[in-house]
């Protein structure tokens, strides 16, 4: 099975041709005013037209009201809602019905233990995201680099569609995918030479690494 990678955070037209280039199969927007990454719905709207028939165009948010997810998928109509924030399952349910879109939710992992979450969600979800907790202070429940014992997701049995998450790099990949083997991988600042600004060398470079690395795991 072809391994779905998201490049998430963009925020420029560079940047998104070159996760299109380097074969995407999904793009993530950030709504959330704290992120270096954040963006309007309008600039989603125009970044995301490169990708259509290419990729998925996600939109990440973080505890959205239904006017906020109202505004964003007016106007950048998004193939897929990310929630990322404390949604409880009857939210995903309430978001699913409203906008009729297939939603990620994600989880914060540090052991396996964590992983009891996704419980209530199975069969509301369309994918999960396993993504690392947030470091102490960090204002950010993503975005933040920082990456866990991936070894815990081996056990998820083989029925559980998710995205490996956090902290991922063209250094680490290759570790990532051969001890979760997970359906999906998602990056943000391992792609980045600033927060926030996404590098199309690295974005290259991390293509070029998975690349390696799946052919390896072929072999
Ligand atoms: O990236 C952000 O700034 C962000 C802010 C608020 C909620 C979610 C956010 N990112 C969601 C993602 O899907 C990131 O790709 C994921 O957390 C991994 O980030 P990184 O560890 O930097 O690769």
């Amino acid at each position: 099975m072809a391994l779905d990678i998201k490049i998430c955070g963009l925020k420029t037209d560079a940047a998104v041709a070159a996760a299109l280039a380097g074969g995407a199969s999904h793009i993530g927007f950030i709504f959330f005013p704290k992120s270096p990454r954040h963006i309007t719905p309008d600039e989603a709207a125009r970044l995301r037209q490169a990708a259509s028939g290419r990729a998925r165009a996600v939109a990440v948010t973080v505890d959205a009201d239904d006017a906020t997810l109202d505004e964003i998928v007016a106007a950048m109509a998004p193939d897929m809602l990310q929630l990322h924030g404390k949604e409880t399952p009857e939210r995903v349910a309430a978001v699913k019905q409203r906008y009729g879109l297939p939603v990620i939710k994600a989880f914060a992992i540090r052991e396996a233990a964590d992983l009891a979450a996704i419980e209530p969600y199975r069969g509301l979800a369309d994918r999960f995201l396993f993504d690392a907790k947030p470091p102490a202070g960090s204002e950010l429940p993503g975005g933040n680099g920082v990456s866990f014992d991936w070894r815990v997701l081996a056990g998820l049995d083989a029925g559980c569609d998710y995205m490996l998450s956090g902290g991922l790099n063209a250094a680490n990949v290759g570790d990532a995918l051969r001890l979760a083997d997970p359906p999906a991988i998602d990056i943000s600042s391992g792609v980045e030479s600033a927060p926030g600004v996404k590098d199309v060398a690295l974005i290259e470079n991390f293509f070029r690494a998975v690349r390696v690395a799946t052919d390896d795991r072929a072999a």
